[in-house]
């Protein structure tokens, strides 16, 4: 055998092992999907349920704040705070969130304005989020705190759901991300994409303990934060929520998923918006996690697909065209069982939209990955940052 023979067998092997090993993550991610996703959460007797304070950074408005937001005041749960946040003191979310503190006078809930947060102090660091979210972290009167983004919907019992699941060595529970049904192939796209590629590597990946955090709906202890440097020491960063995971098990806690999911409600959503949004988080980690770089790209359908048709053809003579095909059959199917498992029931589209939608997403991916290597800048809600390795960020 020549070097380049030796070369050419070991990476068809090695790509033989990667294309194994894409196949357990998706049986693990259906496995743990089935026996979490959608259960009833475990009991938690009332004396053993602490308050809530639920911490909603806002900036501006969409069609469907209101609704989201009123969905916070009618939750199923002994003792909470909502406290509202929003950078300017022109937000039009300001008069959202006052109309909703006047119709549900009973509810314990706050609007803070502005980043004049102690001693003069309005700047703590670059992420926009964090800022935010400083004032009402610094006034939540309860141990447990629920960050939860704008787009958020509520079910009834989501924080019972996720409050069950703060046992004594739990620091951190995440609601995996989903999407509400909404009009729209935008909103086909982004239940396809949430309920396919993301719920597959964020389930197994939370199945064995590997931190894929979102932190767009989660309950963590406020000691945690506070023993970690404070919320300000996580506005260096564009992901506070991958950095506020890490925080906690360095700490000794367990990370855990609750039952129920971050249901996404946005009323501005399109296939553009979503793009750019897929493009900042891709940006931001293959900064946190350079090994995602080459990784990513392994864990998708078509290229996984590519490289191991190949690669059966040259190690075992098997048609790489029936093989590709059977591959992308396969996957598919699987995507299918685990959008459905995610759904919690019959998809609301029909099935050929799930496959125009799916085939658009695997597609796309190899396209957005490397918009994702073709700058270090990042514009979020407005604000522009340059990205730097290790995922630290500069304002722009
Ligand atoms: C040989 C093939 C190996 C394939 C490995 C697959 C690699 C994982 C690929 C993609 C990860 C996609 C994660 C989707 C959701 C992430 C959304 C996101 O970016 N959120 C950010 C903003 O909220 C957040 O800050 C980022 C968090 C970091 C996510 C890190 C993901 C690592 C997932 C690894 C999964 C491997 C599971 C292995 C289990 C057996
Ligand atoms: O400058 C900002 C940006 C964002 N935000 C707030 O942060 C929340 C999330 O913002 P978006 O919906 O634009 O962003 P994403 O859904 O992409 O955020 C997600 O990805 C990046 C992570 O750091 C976030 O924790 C996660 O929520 C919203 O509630 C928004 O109002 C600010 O308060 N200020």
């Amino acid at each position: 055998m020549s070097i380049g023979q030796i070369f050419a067998f070991s990476i068809a092997v090695a790509i033989c092992g990667g294309w194994i090993f894409v196949w357990i993550i998706h049986i693990a991610a259906l496995l743990y999907g089935c026996r979490k996703l959608h259960k009833a959460p475990p009991t938690i007797s009332p004396e053993d349920l602490q308050g809530v304070s639920i911490i909603k950074p806002l900036t501006g408005v969409d069609p469907n704040l209101f609704y989201n937001l009123e969905t916070f005041f009618n939750l199923n749960f002994p003792a909470y705070e909502i406290l509202f946040s929003v950078h300017d003191e022109h937000d039009p979310a300001i008069m959202v969130v006052q109309k909703l503190i006047e119709k549900y006078p009973k509810v314990d809930a706050k609007l803070f304005i502005g980043f004049d947060f102690f001693a003069g102090v309005k700047y703590i660091g670059p992420n926009g989020k964090v800022n935010n979210m400083m004032k009402p972290f610094e006034a939540a009167k309860y141990e447990w705190i629920v960050i939860s983004d704008s787009g958020i919907k509520a079910e009834k019992d989501s924080l019972i759901d996720m409050a069950s699941f703060m046992k004594p060595d739990v620091g951190l529970v995440l609601q995996m991300p989903y999407a509400c049904t909404r009009k729209g192939f935008a909103g086909v796209y982004e239940k396809v994409y949430f309920g396919t590629m993301a719920a597959r590597n964020c389930l197994s990946a939370n199945s064995v303990g590997i931190n894929c955090s979102t932190g767009m709906s989660c309950m963590v202890r406020k000691t945690v934060i506070e023993q970690s440097g404070g919320l300000a020491s996580f506005s260096k960063y564009l992901a506070e929520d991958f950095f506020i995971c890490e925080a906690t098990k360095k700490l000794g806690y367990k990370v855990t998923l609750s039952n129920k999911l971050a249901m996404q409600n946005s009323g501005n959503y399109s296939l553009d918006n979503f793009h750019k949004r897929l493009i900042r988080w891709g940006q931001l980690r293959f900064a946190m996690l350079p090994t995602l770089i080459i990784l990513e790209p392994l864990g998708e359908c078509m290229f996984m697909g590519v490289l191991s048709s190949w690669a059966v053809e040259y190690l075992f003579g098997i048609s790489s065209m029936a093989f590709f095909l059977m591959h992308v059959l396969t996957w598919f199917l699987l995507d299918y069982f685990l959008l459905r498992i995610t759904e919690n029931g019959p998809l609301p589209f029909s099935k050929s939209e799930f496959l125009v939608a799916w085939l658009l997403r695997e597609c796309a991916s190899f396209y957005l990955s490397m918009r994702c290597h073709g700058t270090s800048l990042v514009v979020w809600r407005h604000r522009k940052y340059r990205l730097r390795w290790g995922g630290t960020i500069e304002e722009i």
